[in-house]
């Protein structure tokens, strides 16, 4: 046995959430490794009875009177505050509905609005330059809506490119790409200060690592939920609107499911108060009930533990890349000190495709990212640190 394993066993055996790992179905080819998490999580044991008797029973036998009796026209806020505490929000501030991308726009054009109400010449938003492709997609759209030109930004020359004409800036928390974590405390004092509003993308930090929403008086967020929160293929996204802020939030797609008055049919629209604000057409229930299901495997979690486990799982992988890698095979994209480190490593190598398949071949699932980016994501509820260890011994095997 060497040295890295024996030291992935003490890891194992000191892990206080290593039971967790019961809580989910990673079946699949022997001896598979996920580090998938960061894409797709994984299915909750949980979940498929659920949505078997969501379907089965609530819809089958009750039919139309589970919108109110089985709590189906409620989901959206109440599973939104099942989803807060995790991003460090009080309740009554998320509504979970449509996919990232549409509350991408709903909170930027919302965010434009809210700076252009106060004063005139807000007319530029900001955006991540390195964003993961759909928000800046969105962003160009939202710019040209609310007559604004769109400046795309390094994460870090965010402060030096602020002023008064900026109205949102929109930001990753994550980075997809390299795992870098951005200092969302600075950067959205950094936008209060120059007048202008903060968006962020939290697609790759919730559930993984304390976001702190409410301490750190962010604006607006996104989030998807089939990543860390293992809510499952396309299951819905969230929007996060600050609470001191919701009476103003002027939302672009004021569908009916956010009228005051849903059932009163009426031709004017009347906004209604808080969260539900932020919804837009009937839910996507079965999607949301099964998010609802997989979300209990946080009953008793604290997403504290979860980052400190994150952070040893990732530099456990990064040590045993280095014991086994040959120097200079692979460049690691991540940043190093944990202020700045996701859940993921990110490692470039000119072969990383052709790597990757031969990786998936072999039970170690990690993914390829455009043009030369191994990209390995570490769920700390159901990832071990054998695990992480097989899998960089497999990675060091395939690279030669
Ligand atoms: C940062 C980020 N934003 C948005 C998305 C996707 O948005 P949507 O849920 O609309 O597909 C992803 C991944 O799919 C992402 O990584
Ligand atoms: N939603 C998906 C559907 C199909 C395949 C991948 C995705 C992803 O989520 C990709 C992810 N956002 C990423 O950071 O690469």
């Amino acid at each position: 046995m060497s040295e890295l394993t024996r030291k992935a066993e003490k890891l194992d055996a000191g892990d206080e959430l290593a039971a967790k790992r019961a809580e989910f179905v990673l079946d699949g080819p022997e001896g598979a490794v996920y580090l998938d998490g960061n894409s797709l999580g994984a299915l909750p044991v949980a979940v498929p009875g659920r949505v078997a008797d969501v379907v089965g029973r609530q819809w089958g036998e009750m039919r139309i009177r589970s919108w109110t009796e089985s709590g189906w026209w409620t989901a959206p806020e109440r599973i939104g505050d099942r989803i807060a505490p995790l991003v460090g929000a009080a309740a009554g501030q998320i509504v979970v509905g449509d996919s990232t991308s549409v509350n991408v726009f709903k909170a930027l054009v919302g965010a434009v609005r809210l700076a252009q109400e106060t004063g005139p010449g807000r007319d530029e938003i900001l955006v991540d330059a390195t964003t993961f492709p759909t928000d800046g997609y969105i962003a160009g759209s939202a710019a040209r809506m609310t007559g604004c030109t769109l400046r795309p930004v390094e994460p870090s020359e965010v402060p030096g490119a602020l002023g008064e004409r900026t109205a949102a800036v929109l930001l990753n928390h994550v980075d997809y790409r390299t795992g870098r974590l951005h200092d969302l405390p600075s950067l959205t004092a950094a936008a209060h200060a120059a007048g202008a509003y903060a968006v962020w993308d939290l697609c790759h930090s919730a559930g993984a690592l304390p976001v702190g929403l409410d301490a750190h008086g962010v604006d607006l967020a996104v989030g998807c939920t089939y990543k860390y929160l293992n809510g499952g293929p396309g299951s819905p996204a969230y929007l996060y609107v600050r609470a001191d802020l919701q009476d103003r939030f002027d939302s672009p797609l004021p569908g009916w499911n956010s009228h005051a008055e849903p059932f009163g049919m009426r031709s004017d629209y009347a906004p209604a108060e808080g969260a539900v604000r932020g919804r837009v057409g009937t839910p996507d229930i079965l999607s949301m009930l099964a998010l609802e299901a997989a979300l209990e495997v946080w009953d008793g979690v604290t997403v504290e533990a979860v980052r400190a486990k994150s952070l040893a799982l990732t530099d456990f992988f990064l040590e045993c890349v280095g014991e086994y890698v040959p120097e200079g095979r692979v460049e690691c994209l991540t940043p190093l000190p944990h202020t700045e480190r996701g859940s993921q490593v990110a490692l470039r190598c000119p072969d990383a495709g052709p790597v990757m398949r031969r990786l998936i071949d072999r039970g170690v699932v990690g993914d390829f990212r455009h043009p030369d980016v191994l990209r390995f994501g570490f769920t700390p509820l159901y990832v071990g640190f054998a695990d992480v260890e097989r899998a960089a011994r497999a990675l060091a095997e395939e690279l030669g």
